[in-house]
């Protein structure tokens, strides 16, 4: 067993046990209060390049699923995504025994294999209080007598270039008769989103972050934005191409469905701003208001910026949801148009279920697009696919993203 450090950058040392990969890392320390769902959030791309510290004080009890297990539509059955993204992460006490009847090895293990760092005897509290305090700060994880590595900011970097799919690949419904074919931009997109969209009997086409949407947006029956890590303003072409989709009145019928990094770039192409909280809302227990019913739901998040909800254009788009603790923008909904987007995640993984509502109001939106296309139905299959000619003929596409 070595010993672990864990530095915040002007901030306090916290000494401890390493239990991961032996390897010193370095990236911005950030803190979720979920209980349960440590291989899910360790796996959610949106993580990447972060240090996460549990508040949970017992980690790793019911160890680790299958990462390679899949379901009836070629998803991963228990993970986020293939591989862990966060760099490091910081318990209070490491169970060095698991049980659990999903479990096949332990979180250590599997720590050790995707060079995740990982310290244990740290106490969490004094974490906590020091970044809710100060905000969320750069920190480092030193193994052994290793030289530590230099304080390094992962959202000064293109983050969402790193996650994408390379190229587009298709997940298919099981329905013999798919009800919707969906184009989804991944910046960076958790499994279960992928999964709340085929379940509900969609075919989902995923295309890498920069893909130029706006050009075959017209095959589609739905579009959606996925969730994503970094700073939102990062994602130049991403923005430019979804400016090009909102401007073009071609699309105005076309339902558009955004989730966190997706809200926050529908945000952003629509010329709104955002903003980086001060330590960002990672938990699973957040209580939103829908500002149409007055409801209150129950969320997941996992999140570090947010959508200045007094940039976005009036005369376009209202807010939609409202952060019951910080009053910060949780969605916004077009006025006219057949679009809306959260901050929050409605596919919980982990977290309550109460708001996967947002995929029903979605294929809802679906629907009346396909009721309205049928008068020009017959046009539309007279045209040449667009995305034959792109040679994205479906069935040669890959069945899983592709990350290399
Ligand atoms: N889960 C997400 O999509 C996060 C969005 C963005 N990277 C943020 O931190 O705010």
């Amino acid at each position: 067993m070595s010993k672990a450090i864990f530095n915040i950058q002007n901030g306090p040392t916290f000494e401890g046990i390493s239990f991961g990969a032996e390897k010193s890392i370095a990236g911005e320390a950030v803190f979720t209060t979920s209980l349960v769902g440590y291989p899910e959030s360790m796996t959610d791309p949106s993580y990447r390049g972060q240090i996460l510290v549990f508040t949970q004080p017992l980690i790793g009890n019911y160890g680790v699923p299958d990462c390679t297990a899949r379901d009836q539509f070629n998803l991963l059955k228990y993970f986020e995504s293939p591989h862990a993204h966060v760099i490091g992460i910081v318990v209070a006490e490491y169970a060095y025994k698991y049980s659990h009847w999903n479990a096949i090895e332990s979180l250590a293990d599997w720590c050790k294999r995707e060079g995740v760092a990982a310290i244990t005897g740290v106490d969490t509290r004094a974490v906590v209080q020091y970044l809710r305090e100060e905000g969320s700060s750069l920190g480092r994880i030193t193994i052994g007598n290793d030289t530590p590595v230099e304080y390094f900011d992962p959202m000064a970097t293109h983050l969402v270039e790193q996650v994408t799919t390379k190229k587009p690949f298709h997940v298919a419904s099981t329905l013999s008769e798919p009800i919707a074919n969906i184009a989804l931009i991944d910046c960076g997109v958790k499994e279960n989103i992928i999964r709340c969209l085929v379940a509900r009997g969609a075919n989902v086409t995923v295309f890498p972050c920069d893909f130029k949407i706006q050009e075959i947006a017209d095959q589609f029956d739905g579009i959606f934005l996925s969730n994503g890590p970094g700073d939102p303003a990062m994602n130049v072409k991403t923005i430019a191409n979804l400016k090009e989709l909102l401007n073009n009145s071609k699309f105005d019928k076309i339902p558009i469905f955004g989730i966190c990094l997706g809200h926050q770039l529908l945000a952003l192409a629509s010329g709104a701003k955002t903003v980086k909280l001060k330590y960002g809302n990672r938990a699973h227990n957040i209580p939103v208001m829908d500002l149409t019913t007055g409801q209150c739901h129950i969320t997941s998040q996992n999140h570090g910026y947010a959508v200045d909800v007094d940039s976005l254009p009036k005369d376009q788009w209202k807010p939609y949801f409202i952060n019951l603790n910080d009053q910060s923008n949780e969605g916004m909904i077009h006025l006219t148009k057949p679009i809306f987007s959260t901050q929050f995640h409605p596919e919980a993984k982990g977290g309550p279920l109460d708001t996967d509502i947002m995929f029903d109001k979605f294929f809802e939106n679906i629907e009346a697009f396909k009721n309205q296309q049928k008068d020009i139905k017959l046009e539309h299959s007279q045209k040449p696919t667009n995305l034959k000619q792109l040679n994205l003929n479906i069935d040669v596409l890959a069945k899983e993203r592709v990350l290399l």
